[in-house]
């Protein structure tokens, strides 16, 4: 599944953390207190977005770093009970 479809896999994998708890790591990572997720959640994309920073910088672990700054990013907005596709519609509305 390396296109486009894995990301709709994942942030549907995520909203079934988010809605059914479990041990998971995201799913914990969702439980927790409304504040304590959230800075939780916020501190790693701060945190993914100096490592994507250095990576770029250095020339080394780009894809990787990207990816987590995506994934954290899309958790956010998992969390926060947006929709993916609101985030497509977005991209499509941008487009030309
Ligand atoms: N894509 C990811 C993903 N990327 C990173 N991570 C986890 O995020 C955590 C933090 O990532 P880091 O790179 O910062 O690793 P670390 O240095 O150990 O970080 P700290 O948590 O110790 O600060 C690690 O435990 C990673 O395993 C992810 N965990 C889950 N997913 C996806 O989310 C879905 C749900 O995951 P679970 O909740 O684990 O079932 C999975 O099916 C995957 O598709």
């Amino acid at each position: 599944m390396a296109d486009e479809k894995i990301l709709r896999a994942v942030y549907e994998t995520l909203e079934s953390r988010r809605d059914n708890p479990s041990d998971s790591y995201t799913s914990k990572l969702m439980q927790d207190s409304d504040k304590k997720a959230e800075d939780k959640i916020l501190e790693k994309i701060a945190e993914e977005a100096g490592e994507v920073i250095l990576a770029a910088k250095n020339n080394e672990n780009l894809v990787y770093e990207s990816v987590d700054l995506m994934f954290f990013t899309l958790l956010n907005c998992v969390y926060k009970g947006i929709s993916i596709d609101e985030l497509f519609e977005e991209f499509e509305r941008r487009h030309k």
